[in-house]
């Protein structure tokens, strides 16, 4: 089902559009954010993240990131305000990552990138019946992006990285329940916004995205954890590190980033 797609020289960013024509739309991501060229909204309000009574249920080694699964068969999680006009609801969150001591995240600022970029993915359970019916609505999905640059530890992203071993391969999952994402958030949520798409297969252009501009710490050695997992299943005799799973900025086309004061 599907066709196959990855980050390798022959399956990867630069062969999408063979099978997946929108990668050459309007609405592309990630992008290039230049903060001075934000236009700064002063009717754009804050967002709010209301993760208190969070139900994550799994984490997953999908083949090209690992996933953190929730229950979103209500409105505990939310994130609302800013740009959105709904509650959006929680239904998973995930990593890209680079290798080694360089760029990892898709979204660059005024052309750099970061080491990791977390996206925390939500959909518009108010217009839409199923999470796979707003994947494909110009409106149908938020998701919340964090940049995460290297330091100190951070001290609650242990309590993923302790669990990675269980994931090593492609197509493993294990239980992984009452992890709250609020300990992953920066101390502020100023942020930019703008339209785009998924960063990855099928590329939907149904992504409204907000990017926090303070970036969240951790170590070398926290993030290299992350690299110690596979693209590749437990009986493929080809070992295949999962790093380097970003897409790289895509033409802006014209769009308006907006930034929060
Ligand atoms: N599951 C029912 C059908 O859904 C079809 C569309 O979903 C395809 C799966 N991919 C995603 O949901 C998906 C979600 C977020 C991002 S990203 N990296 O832009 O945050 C990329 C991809
Ligand atoms: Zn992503």
């Amino acid at each position: 089902t599907g066709h196959h797609w990855g980050y390798g020289k022959e399956d990867g960013p630069s062969s999408w559009y063979k099978n997946y024509p929108v990668a050459e739309g309007n609405r592309q991501s990630p992008i290039d954010i230049v903060p001075n060229e934000a236009s700064h909204d002063r009717d754009l309000g804050p967002i709010m993240t209301n993760y208190d009574h969070c139900t994550s249920i799994n984490i997953s080694n999908n083949g090209h990131s690992v996933v953190v699964e929730f229950n979103d068969s209500d409105d505990r999680s939310v994130i609302k305000g800013g740009p959105l006009d709904n509650p959006y609801r929680l239904k998973q969150f995930h990593f890209h990552w680079g290798g080694k001591g360089h760029g990892g995240s898709e979204h660059t600022v005024s052309g750099e990138g970061f080491a990791s970029e977390l996206h925390l993915v939500h959909w518009n359970a108010v217009k839409y019946k199923t999470y796979g019916e707003a994947s494909t609505a110009p409106d149908g999905l938020a998701v919340l992006g964090i940049f995460l640059e290297t330091g100190d530890d951070h001290r609650w992203l242990h309590m993923i990285t302790d669990v990675l071993y269980m994931v090593k391969y492609k197509g493993s999952i294990t239980d992984f329940k009452g992890f709250n994402p609020n300990c992953l958030l920066p101390s502020s949520l100023h942020y930019w916004t703008y339209l785009g798409s998924l960063t990855t297969p099928p590329l939907h252009e149904s992504v409204i995205w907000i990017i926090l501009k303070e970036p969240i710490e951790v170590s070398e050695k926290q993030l290299g954890m992350f690299r110690m997992l596979l693209f590749t299943e437990e009986d493929d005799d080809q070992k295949m590190r999962m790093e380097n799973n970003f897409r790289p900025p895509q033409p802006i086309k014209g769009r308006r980033v907006r930034s929060s004061n």
